[in-house]
């Protein structure tokens, strides 16, 4: 690659400190005039302008207003934007300032964030990425995993009566945070705190979260919208309300965000990040996400960034259907960790593997704020570490792996937000360029109807039990249910307390009594 294509192929925004830098994805000249470029821009417009672009929801798409409320179609949207946003700003001062204090009058000192995928992922990245200096030490529920909110719960100790707690639902009616709200509320009574009077429901107006919000005296309820799907909601109330209450500059964080998508909804590939990266993704992958995406930060800070773009891209990107209907099964697979941690794992498989990925580099240039020792004569800990990123880099190309690098001065507020906007208009525009609705997850709903067969299952076998033992398959015979199916049932009710094992040598010989 010479110095040349890299001055060709590199886009900086120098008023975010951002650069990219897509000379590595060796992408003919000539590729961007094949793709539907006239769409993807047209697309976008209508996104913004609040068309119903999400077609089978019937939905608008409005996360992009959420940082320029001017944006937003109507004044009533607007307004939907700015209350509430003025209102979490008040709600957080007032608990720093010790106005708003848990049930025997301290000042809290915790924060509890219960909430799952879309409602977890971006209050976890930014508390990880920005909070270090959070007044308020924050915990995560995400999952109906006992053991884990065993451990959370002990991990937080006396402190629970302390701790405020937010109960983060999009529908508000999602099986895990409301298992694991109702584990938080047994907590709390076992410390002998009323639940209601520690917890912040964040939750659509009218939802079954917001009506128990209401029947159990909590502190506050902000509203979510249904323009706004869960995994582009970390600039709404869902990500907004805690990371207020960590002591993080919000605003920067939305002007970061205003000001990358500022940037990449102009018309003109040359200058855009957003399309660029979304072409980059179309080449690697031929439009049908036939390479996977590594994402490796360069930052401890930035760790969880992968897991985040994780669901942003494969919840938008995985469909079965395009919006014609035609059977397309798009997506493009995304992991990663951190570097360079992760050349002491997998990176030897990136390096001479299966070849089947490209990576996104996230390089932030500022080592650490202060100054640094020598690690050794001349070097710092931060020059091994961009050492390794530019290593790593270059030993991929040379065997012919793929990367993209986005550079960042520093893992700010402005700048976290501006990666993350980067991110969301890629996956617009590459939804666009393959013609899929990258807004809605018909697929989530499969496992989750498979689940509820499950525990409709599980109380016809826990009812056939009986003194005498039975396999299997006898009790299958007499509910009439396959018989796979009614082993698992047997089996997690014998790990579980609820009925007594007689093990065979195979499942089939094993045997399950009260
Ligand atoms: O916010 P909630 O309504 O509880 O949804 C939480 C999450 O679960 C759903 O099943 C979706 O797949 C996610 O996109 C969503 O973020």
């Amino acid at each position: 690659m010479s110095w040349t294509e890299y001055n060709q192929s590199i886009i900086r925004y120098p008023e975010l400190g951002f650069s990219i830098d897509t000379s590595l994805m060796d992408i003919p000249a000539d590729y961007a005039a094949g793709l539907e470029l006239d769409k993807a821009f047209a697309g976008i417009k209508a996104i913004e302008k609040g068309d119903i672009c999400n077609p089978d929801e019937g939905r608008m798409v409005g996360h992009y207003w959420l940082r320029n409320a001017e944006l937003a179609p109507t004044a009533e949207l607007k307004a939907d934007i700015t209350g509430p946003l003025a209102d979490l700003k008040a709600f957080a001062a007032k608990v720093l300032a010790g106005e708003i204090v848990a049930e025997n009058g301290e000042k809290f000192e915790n924060l509890l964030v219960i909430g799952i995928g879309g409602s977890a992922l971006g209050p976890q990245l930014v508390y990880d990425a920005l909070g270090a200096k959070s007044p308020l030490k924050t915990f995560f529920f995400d999952n109906t995993d006992p053991a884990g909110i065993d451990t959370t719960v002990a991990k937080i100790g006396c402190g629970l009566s302390k701790t405020l707690s937010l109960v983060v639902s999009k529908s508000g009616g999602t099986a895990e945070t409301r298992n694991a709200m109702l584990e938080a509320k047994a907590a709390y009574e076992a410390a002998g705190c009323d639940f209601g009077k520690h917890t912040v429901a964040i939750t659509g107006i009218g939802s079954k979260l917001d009506d128990y919000s209401k029947a159990n005296g909590f502190i506050a309820m902000f509203p979510m919208d249904d323009w706004v799907g869960g995994r582009t909601s970390v600039m709404s109330t869902v990500g907004l309300v805690p990371a207020a209450l960590q002591g993080i500059d919000i605003d920067e964080f939305l002007q970061g965000a205003a000001d990358m998508d500022a940037l990449t909804r102009v018309d003109d590939f040359a200058k855009n990040a957003g399309i660029q990266l979304a072409a980059a993704w179309h080449h690697a992958g031929n439009g049908k996400g036939e390479k996977d995406m590594v994402v490796l930060p360069y930052k401890d800070s930035l760790v969880l960034f992968s897991k985040y773009l994780q669901q942003l891209v494969m919840e938008s990107l995985g469909k079965e259907l395009d919006l014609d209907g035609n059977v397309v099964h798009q997506g493009i697979a995304v992991y990663g960790n951190k570097g360079s941690t992760d050349q002491h794992a997998y990176v030897q498989q990136l390096r001479d593997g299966v070849h089947n990925f490209f990576v996104t580099f996230i390089e932030v240039r500022e080592g650490r704020d202060g100054q640094s020792i020598k690690v050794e004569d001349d070097f710092t800990s931060a020059d091994y570490l961009q050492g390794f990123l530019r290593g790593t880099r270059k030993a991929l190309y040379q065997s012919d792996r793929k990367s993209i690098t986005i550079s960042i001065d520093k893992v700010t507020p402005r700048s976290l937000g501006a990666l993350i906007a980067l991110f969301e208009r890629a996956v617009s525009y590459y939804a666009l360029l393959v013609n899929i609705n990258a807004y809605h997850q018909p697929g989530v709903e499969a496992g989750k109807k498979a689940a509820g067969d499950f525990l409709t299952l599980l109380n016809k076998v826990r009812e056939s039990l009986s003194a005498d033992a039975q396999s299997a398959e006898q009790i299958a015979a007499t509910l009439g249910d396959d018989i796979e199916d009614v082993y698992h049932c047997l089996s997690h009710l014998a790990a579980n307390g609820q009925a007594k094992l007689n093990a065979g040598a195979t499942p089939a010989e094993d045997s399950f009594a009260v």
